[in-house]
């Protein structure tokens, strides 16, 4: 729920060790109950502990279900300190009005850095070469090691990281190449390739950046691998089902490729005691990596910066721009229409807040529940005001735990 009381009486409940900086802008924006944990806590003392906590923020152990939600009666909004949001139970929080928000793009030059140094790591044959010497071994040689100058760099996925990785891959004079399902404007010297296919015919190291999508899964098999060049080089560090594992380490097993840097997996630990399993252990020209793409100091601290700085918008004016489980409502920009506004019919009292702000405006407005499904219904508000009213309704509407986005009819 959008708060309007004064930063010092809001408490926020920080878990996980997240980083300090995230301290550090609540305490620029005045907030002054700010309880720091280190560690993520048993079940029982979370439940304690956030039944009076205005703003939780987490990292990705801590889950927050509908029940441990349930028992934060002052929450008001939830805070990931990382990308993924699977750890909180979306719907749960969106149905008590607490909007969730993340992280997605402050490790982008972490992720970009990584595939940058994979990529000279693979062409120079470091990885082969470290492992001969740790095992005493020496053979001093020119053979399989190239300069990355003038290599060309087939980026699969050409979003954040793609585009990151493209720049600093032609800083260092590589030629970039792209394929995406969208079309994209093209950053510095790279060009979108013809397709697919002509990417992994031309590029010397195929990158990939695509997002874990039902057509994303196993989209890199044998028929693709098959086609890249012989002695070409895979880099990995997107999601690990995008790759089909096996038909890897068996193109690596053939010699069809020279190596290959994986920093994910089909099926990755759950913890840091749990056994690492992988087909493409013990191949030297392979660097594995244990999901640390984001993983820089660097990258926590922007991420603490990026998700506090969230929370204390929305505490001050109730902006729910960002939020993964609660979109912005864009209503309605002109004073004539007619709009299909989308709510969470579980909210408590939606409807009737919305009925209330249009009746209290003097506005002419026809809401009537139309249609439901398990979580949302659409109303049809018919807007007849004057343009300041109808910038005034805008930001009484968003304001509403439960409205989500807008559709115009006209
Ligand atoms: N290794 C790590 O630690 C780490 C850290 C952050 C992100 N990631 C992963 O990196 C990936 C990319 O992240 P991002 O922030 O650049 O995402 P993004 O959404 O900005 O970019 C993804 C791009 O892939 C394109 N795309 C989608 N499906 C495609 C397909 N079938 N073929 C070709 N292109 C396709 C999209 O159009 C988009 O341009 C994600 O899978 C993310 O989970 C990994």
């Amino acid at each position: 729920m959008k708060t309007s009381f004064p930063r010092q009486d809001i408490k926020v409940l920080l878990l996980e060790g997240v980083s300090r900086t995230a301290v550090e802008v609540f305490e620029r924006a005045g907030y002054s109950q700010i309880e720091y944990h280190a560690k993520s806590l048993p079940e029982d003392e979370l439940k304690a502990r956030v039944a009076d906590a205005h703003i939780i923020g987490i990292r990705s152990r801590t889950h927050l279900t509908a029940e441990v939600l349930e028992h934060a009666k002052r929450l008001i909004a939830v805070g990931c300190y990382c990308i993924g949001t699977n750890q909180v139970e979306l719907t749960a929080a969106a149905r008590l009005g607490v909007p969730v928000f993340n992280a997605p793009y402050s490790n982008t030059r972490s992720v970009a850095e990584l595939v940058i140094a994979e990529a000279i790591m693979l062409l120079r044959g470091i990885p082969q070469k470290n492992a001969l010497c740790h095992r005493g071994g020496w053979t001093k040689s020119a053979s399989g090691s190239f300069e990355v100058r003038d290599k060309v760099l087939g980026i699969i996925g050409y979003g954040h990281i793609g585009t990151q990785v493209g720049v600093l891959a032609e800083s260092l004079g590589m030629r970039v190449i792209f394929h995406d399902i969208e079309t994209k404007l093209s950053l510095g010297n790279a060009r979108a390739a013809g397709n697919l296919d002509d990417l992994l015919e031309r590029a010397d190291v195929v990158t990939l950046h695509v997002p874990e999508t039902p057509a994303t899964k196993l989209m890199f098999g044998k028929n693709e691998l098959d086609r890249m060049r012989k002695g070409s080089l895979l880099i990995n560090a997107s999601r690990g089902t995008v790759v089909d594992i096996d038909a890897l380490a068996d193109a690596l097993r053939k010699e069809h490729l020279g190596g290959a840097a994986i920093d994910v997996f089909p099926v990755e630990p759950k913890g840091n005691d749990d056994p690492f399993v992988s087909p493409l252990i013990g191949m030297d020209n392979v660097i594995l990596t244990p999901h640390i793409g984001g993983s820089t100091l660097e990258a926590q601290d922007n991420i603490g910066i990026e998700v506090a700085s969230k929370l204390v918008r929305y505490s001050d004016n109730g902006s729910t721009l960002s939020a993964v489980n609660f979109p912005e409502v864009a209503l309605p920009e002109h004073p004539r229409s007619r709009r299909l506004l989308h709510i969470h019919r579980n909210v408590p009292g939606v409807l009737s807040r919305i009925n209330e702000l249009f009746s209290a405006g003097n506005i002419n407005i026809d809401a009537q529940f139309l249609q439901t499904n398990a979580d949302v219904g659409y109303v049809v508000i018919d807007v007849s005001a004057d343009e300041q009213q109808a910038a005034s309704l805008k930001d009484k509407l968003a304001a509403i735990p439960g409205t989500l986005r807008t559709r115009v009819l006209y």
